[in-house]
């Protein structure tokens, strides 16, 4: 934790950068999984790290897998599996997935268009939700900020899950946004990076300095 505060960093593509997250005190390390996504690792990429990265939860993160695909990713190790997802697929999908993984491993991170919130009939089947920014054609690594008055909405209707703000975080928001929402876990990717994969390490480590005196500035 950072302050207080659980932070994943999505996207990883090496070690390199695996080990500066880790070093930051950063919880989770996110491996992107979705083949259109320009932080892609393929499984083998990632069995071939897997030994030698830090001793950090590590998250699969994924488009609507089928279930063959999903079944492929629980062998690799994960800890936990984000699925990105439009939000309206079947409920009859989201289950399956819930089956596969258990609810207490899954993060869901449904596609919500502005005038839609998080589908009660979903709640069940996952302990984490991860709220992204809307696009049309895509389903994250957006590098746009979401909607935070949407995120506090969530969080305090269902205080048993874990919600993630996700989407723009950078150094030179983070602090606005956790007063904005008093998030606990937060998610960050293209801001602290150099090029699409390729992580910062001084962007990461103003990341946890503007998160640590914001929450320090919040008591
Ligand atoms: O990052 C991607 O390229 C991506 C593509 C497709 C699905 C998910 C993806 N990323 C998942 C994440 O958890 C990102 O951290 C999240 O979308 C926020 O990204 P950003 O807006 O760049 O901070």
């Amino acid at each position: 934790m950072i302050a207080g505060v659980r932070v994943k960093v999505c996207g990883l593509t090496s070690l390199v950068d695996a080990e500066d997250a880790d070093a930051c005190g950063v919880d989770y390390l996110g491996f992107n999984l979705y083949p259109k996504s320009p932080r892609f690792v393929t499984l083998a990429q990632y069995a071939a790290m897997r030994a030698r990265l830090p001793d950090r939860r590590k998250v699969a993160v994924c488009v609507e897998p089928s279930a063959a695909e999903l079944v492929t990713m629980t062998a690799a190790g994960f800890d936990y599996f984000q699925i990105h997802f439009r939000h309206d697929v079947p409920v009859e999908t989201v289950a399956a997935w819930a089956k596969l993984v258990g609810p207490e491993r899954l993060w869901l991170a449904p596609k919500l268009p502005p005038q839609f919130d998080v589908p009660a009939a979903l709640l069940p089947f996952a302990k984490g939700w991860l709220l992204d920014t809307f696009q049309v054609d895509g389903f994250g690594g957006s590098g746009r900020t979401s909607d935070w008055a949407k995120f506090g909405r969530h969080q305090a209707a269902y205080p048993e899950k874990f919600w993630m703000l996700s989407g723009g975080l950078s150094p030179e928001n983070i602090g606005a946004a956790l007063r904005a929402t008093q998030a606990s876990f937060v998610d960050v990717n293209s801001g602290i990076e150099s090029a699409p994969g390729v992580k910062d390490l001084e962007k990461l480590k103003r990341f946890a300095v503007q998160l640590r005196e914001a929450v320090q500035a919040l008591k």
